[in-house]
């Protein structure tokens, strides 16, 4: 199909990935897709040059995740992230960016105070970094700070099941929502993120059949990561994906590539040709 016939056939050119529609997507795009049934993919980034990979591969939404903790700062969880940090690393993916909608993480602590702290924290990143949304974490506990955002123009894409920020009082990272009664509170916490105006929602490690039931439940899309394949997108961190992070990642993860050992073997090429003196040739040099 030629451009032109794309931009003529409505479904096609409308689509999140794969369409033609080259200006930055909205949160009523993604609304439109839960509609068309469009399934959409969303990956995490940290910096301009991987953010600009993505968005030229189509990607049409990019996390700011606080995962840059473990995965980008060398932090061992989301923990210590401060907003100093997202305000940094979120203006620099948008920055990176043309096309994606760019959802940044509010860290631990940004937003646990109540919904002015959380105003405050969410409106320096629209402003100072030009996110398009924020994310925060948890469901009818933190239904005032989603409120407000949303009434004061600032998209919220909710996180429920596994929130990595409460690491420390649910001591580990495990699946969430087993057995009927934290089915039932997982459900309570996502139509109350519905009710309260978040475009989306994050379920994280949660058992396929009831983020099933929860995105059958939703007129808002789910965005699954260990929640089974019936969520209406799917995200992972992108250095997970990829093959970067070192050592044991998630069962959820699939790798698409293997950059660590890419990029280790280019280092050590690089390091070889120094010490050998074969770097630089004479088309490196200039005389
Ligand atoms: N690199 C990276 N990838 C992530 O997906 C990620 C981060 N970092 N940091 C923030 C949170 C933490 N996450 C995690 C971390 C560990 C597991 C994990 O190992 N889970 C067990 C499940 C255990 C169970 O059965 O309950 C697993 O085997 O996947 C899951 C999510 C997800 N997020
Ligand atoms: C894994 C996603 C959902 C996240 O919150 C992050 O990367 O911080
Ligand atoms: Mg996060």
């Amino acid at each position: 199909m030629t451009h032109a016939q794309q931009a003529a056939d409505g479904s096609k050119s409308k689509a999140l990935y794969g369409g033609t529609q080259q200006r930055r997507i909205t949160v009523r795009d993604l609304a439109a897709a839960k509609e068309r049934g469009e399934k959409w993919p969303m990956l995490t980034a940290y910096d301009a040059m991987t953010a600009s990979v993505f968005d030229e591969a189509g990607i049409p939404v990019l996390l700011v995740g606080d995962s840059a903790g473990n995965c980008h700062l060398g932090y061992d969880s989301t923990v210590p992230v401060t907003m100093d940090e997202m305000a940094v690393l979120s203006a620099a993916v948008v920055r990176g960016t043309k096309r994606a909608l760019v959802v940044a993480d509010l860290p631990f602590g940004a937003y646990q105070e109540g919904p002015v702290q959380a105003l405050r924290n969410a409106t320096r990143l629209v402003k100072e970094a030009g996110v398009g949304a924020v994310k925060l974490e948890g469901g009818e506990r933190s239904l005032p700070q989603t409120e407000l955002l949303v009434r004061s123009g600032i998209p919220v894409m909710a996180h429920l099941g596994l929130t990595p920020q409460s690491v420390n009082a649910l001591g580990g990272y495990y699946v969430q929502g087993r057995g009927e009664e934290a089915a039932q509170q997982l459900l309570r916490d996502a139509k109350a993120a519905q009710d309260a105006g978040a475009f989306a929602v994050v379920l994280e490690l949660v058992p396929a059949e009831l983020a099933a039931e929860v995105t059958r439940s939703l007129h808002i899309p789910t965005v699954g990561i260990g929640a089974g394949a019936a969520c209406d997108a799917q995200v992972l961190v992108w250095t997970d994906m990829a093959g970067l992070t070192s050592g044991r990642v998630p069962r959820f993860v699939k790798r698409y590539a293997k950059l660590r050992e890419a990029l280790g073997e280019a280092a050590r090429e690089y390091a070889q040709d120094v010490v050998g003196g074969t770097f630089p040739a004479a088309e490196h040099s200039f005389h």
